[in-house]
């Protein structure tokens, strides 16, 4: 954070009335985040040069490309593979750089775990301990890994942004929130203690979860509570966003952005006590077996992301009555991003 989002964000404030794209900012810090945790691989996309991203924009056309495969028929896009179109030859090409990034990644990881166990012993990112641990599979070659690799990143750097991007909108149009935030963080530096962000993060995703839509496929027939029967093999899809808005769930205010919701204050310290809900109310990191691995982790990198913005600037949407235009891919985005001025805060 102090190495590469705060000189980024000085550089920003320091062209005094010039606008960042906020999503886009986060878009290259959580690629350089992800990799880190994963890989101890240094992209070096979040810096004020604005370098080209060629790893994510093959990661983001592969998704485009198969994502596309949902929202047509089953037949239409078997035959585009069977006779190679071209969005199909573009997917290979992309799948192809995309694994072989992955693969170097693994190659030298796999290498330096065979040779040097003290190099490992202490270099502890999540792959190497993956890698430790199923010792045993190294034999069924890189793949098996590149797989993992692709899906970490897949599953933690998209969500994270868009968590980040519609936390700080809402964040920046609600200003007894923001203030509160500021309070709490300039008060406790453990990220255990930030009680009020966590409630903030909790709700701004309630409103704005960063994966919308979620299906699963019935492995058995099954009935329901309800008495609903689900056929073996029926897509079951339901709908994160829709349950954040239900008065059912969320009451007659469920539309407003208020993270004391989350929050108890108690008479005598005067200090905020977080009150969870159960996951299958939100199911934003899903419910069951299923719940998102990295769900700590994430809350961890947001609220550090969130501290060491909000502690030092101001984030300012750069049109007055901006409101973002929601755009629903995998994940929730802002359609043409969210354009800001970041002001030092003194
Ligand atoms: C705000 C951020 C995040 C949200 C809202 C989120 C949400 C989710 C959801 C809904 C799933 C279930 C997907 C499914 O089964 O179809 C999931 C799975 C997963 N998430 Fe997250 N995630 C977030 C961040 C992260 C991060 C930062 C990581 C890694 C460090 C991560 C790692 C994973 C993994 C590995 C799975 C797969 C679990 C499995 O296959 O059972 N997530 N996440």
């Amino acid at each position: 954070m102090s190495n590469r989002l705060l000189p980024f964000l000085k550089s920003a404030a320091a062209m005094n009335k010039s606008t960042l794209d906020l999503q886009e900012t986060f878009r290259r810090l959580t690629y350089d985040l992800v990799c880190q945790i994963g890989f101890s691989y240094d992209l070096q996309y979040l810096l004020p040069s604005l370098p080209p991203t060629p790893f994510a924009d093959a990661y983001e056309t592969a998704l485009k490309i198969s994502m596309g495969r949902y929202t047509t028929l089953p037949f239409i896009w078997k035959v585009k593979k069977k006779f190679n179109t071209k969005s199909q030859k573009r997917l290979k090409h992309v799948v192809d750089e995309i694994q072989e990034f992955m693969g170097k990644r693994i190659k030298e990881k796999k290498e330096k775990l065979v040779n040097n166990r003290k190099w490992i012993d202490d270099h502890d990112d999540l792959f190497d301990r993956i890698m430790k641990r199923g010792q045993d599979k190294l034999q069924l070659g890189e793949a098996y890994y590149v797989d993992a690799a692709i899906n970490f990143i897949l599953a933690g750097q998209d969500t994270l942004c868009s968590a980040l991007t519609w936390f700080f909108w809402l964040v920046s149009t609600n200003p007894s929130v923001e203030i509160e935030i500021v309070k709490e963080i300039k008060e406790k530096d453990d990220w255990r203690e930030m009680v009020y962000t966590h409630a903030s993060i909790c709700e701004s995703m309630r409103l704005y979860p960063p994966v919308p839509v979620e299906g699963k496929q019935a492995a058995e027939d099954d009935v329901w509570p309800d008495g609903t029967k689900v056929k073996k093999g029926m897509r079951v899809c339901f709908h994160i966003l829709a349950m954040g808005r239900s008065e059912e769930l969320w009451g007659s205010n469920w539309a407003d952005f208020r993270p004391e919701r989350w929050l108890d204050k108690s008479v005598e310290t005067g200090e905020w006590r977080f009150i969870a809900r159960d996951p299958f109310t939100y199911p934003v990191f899903l419910a069951g077996p299923r719940t998102c691995l990295g769900k700590q982790v994430a809350f961890i990198q947001m609220k550090m992301v969130a501290s060491t913005i909000l502690k030092h600037f101001r984030v300012i949407p750069s049109m007055e009555d901006f409101v973002p235009s929601y755009h629903s891919s995998v994940t929730s985005k802002m359609k043409n991003g969210f354009p800001v001025k970041i002001l030092e805060r003194f």
